[in-house]
């Protein structure tokens, strides 16, 4: 795995490790991942022609429960890259203390080139072809990128055929009126704002005077700039894949929202007036939208965005990374060096699965909770987590992401050494 996605996902576990007691089983046992499954998805496309696409679920470790985590359509998918996903879920899950292992998936597809009936289809054969490999109490699917509530309905649907009973444990992040659960579309973004409004008073930070730049302008993104907007904060910059917009004075980020529903592209805002009037702006791309010299960064795309070859040129005070794995491990410690605090993925994203918890409690229970009481639990959770990772970081003078990481390992190791080794083969 060297120089693979993975082996770089590995090293922030490496710096934990040296301030952890687990045992040399427990370690041993988490260097690959429990199961990977690749699959050939066969589709009818409009046209008639058959297409081939090609799909993975991985599951990581599933020593604290059933493997959990989204499912993510996109063309850059690949083997290496879901299971370093499902990596970080399984650090993502210990370090929130949600009874879930770490899983992921992923098809290597460009959702905006199918049509409604091939992306149907295309959900449905996944499931098809990964029906035995997952289930409510085996692996959870969710929505993570180019994935909706949508297509979570369809393979929740699709398992149901297939085992002939409805199932709506086996995947969160379903419409509402198929067993979703109340709050669950904006729950990544709410769940970062919790970490954020719990970090910023600790370096004396107050909403009028942050600035902030957010990559990504999707379900995490885009919520979250919302969010923030709206508690006053002053969101300069946005951006989605097509590039970004600035303002020193601050955007307007709901009529950009509006926009960006309207047209599928922040470009419209500045594209065309008809459609928006955000007069005070000027145009920047991804990599110049990273550097800008703001209060707090807010990855929320994709993975690798800060790397060896921009981190001497990041000018942020605060990074909270809201996407999964956008900074490098090289990257990671030239911004330590630098005095940039970084607030981990596997911490600051983790609102979304707290969530996809709470909706499978709901749906092994048939009692659904309200919106208020799904935001308050995981409001309490993000506090209570967040304050631990950074009493771990203060006391052992380590970063937020080497204390988020000793943190899940301490609750995972104590798993994996109560479950033994299972090495049945070993009888002495
Ligand atoms: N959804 C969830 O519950 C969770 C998501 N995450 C992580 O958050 C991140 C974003 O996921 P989510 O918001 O759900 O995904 P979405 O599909 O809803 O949104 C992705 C956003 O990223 C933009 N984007 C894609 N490529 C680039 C690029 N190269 N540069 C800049 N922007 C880009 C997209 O642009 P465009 O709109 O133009 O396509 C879109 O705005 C991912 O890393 C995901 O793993 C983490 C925890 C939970
Ligand atoms: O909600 C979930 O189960 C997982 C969300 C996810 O994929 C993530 O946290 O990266």
């Amino acid at each position: 795995m060297a120089d693979s996605l993975l082996s770089d996902a590995a090293q922030p576990l490496e710096r934990a490790l040296k301030h952890t007691s687990i045992s040399e089983d427990a370690i041993e046992s988490l260097k690959f991942p429990k199961a990977s499954l690749t699959v050939s998805i066969p589709v009818r496309m409009d046209n008639g022609s058959l297409k081939m696409f090609q799909g993975y679920r991985v599951r990581y470790d599933d020593t604290r429960g059933p493997g959990k985590g989204g499912v993510r359509y996109h063309p850059n998918v690949s083997l290496d890259e879901v299971q370093s996903l499902a990596f970080w879920m399984t650090f993502k899950c210990a370090a929130l203390s949600l009874p879930f292992g770490g899983a992921k998936g992923g098809i290597t597809v460009n959702p905006k080139a199918l049509s409604r009936l091939e992306l149907e289809r295309l959900s449905r054969g996944y499931i098809d072809a990964i029906a035995d490999f997952i289930g409510p109490d085996v692996d959870i699917l969710a929505p993570d990128v180019y994935t909706n509530s949508m297509i979570m309905g369809w393979m929740m649907d699709q398992y149901s055929i297939i085992k002939r009973q409805i199932s709506p444990g086996v995947v969160t992040g379903k419409p509402i009126t198929m067993g979703g659960s109340l709050g669950r579309d904006a729950a990544t973004a709410r769940g970062a704002f919790f970490a954020i409004e719990t970090i910023l008073p600790k370096f004396d930070r107050v909403p009028q005077s942050t600035t902030v730049a957010v990559q990504g302008f999707g379900n995490a993104g885009a919520t979250l700039a919302e969010l923030l907007h709206r508690s006053g904060y002053k969101v300069v910059a946005v951006s989605d894949s097509q590039g970004g917009i600035y303002s020193k004075n601050g955007l307007d980020i709901p009529s950009i929202r509006q926009v960006k529903d309207a047209t599928r592209g922040i470009k419209a805002v500045y594209c065309d007036s008809s459609v928006c009037s955000i007069a005070d702006h000027q145009v920047l791309t991804n990599a110049e939208l990273l550097t800008l010299d703001v209060d707090v960064l807010i990855p929320a795309a994709l993975e690798k965005q800060i790397t060896e070859a921009n981190a001497k040129d990041i000018n942020a005070k605060l990074i909270f990374e809201v996407a999964n794995g956008p900074i490098t491990s090289t990257a990671d410690l030239i911004l330590e060096q630098r005095g940039i605090y970084v607030f981990p993925d596997i911490l600051i994203n983790a609102g979304g699965v707290t969530v996809s918890y709470f909706e499978w409690v709901q749906n092994r229970n048939g009692m659904y909770w309200t919106l208020s009481e799904v935001n308050q639990s995981l409001q309490r959770k993000m506090i209570e987590e967040t304050e631990q990772v950074w009493a771990i970081a203060h006391n052992l003078s380590v970063s937020m992401r080497t204390a988020a990481y000793i943190h899940a390992l301490n609750r995972l190791g104590e798993a994996i050494d109560a479950k033994g080794t299972r090495a049945y083969y070993n009888t002495h």
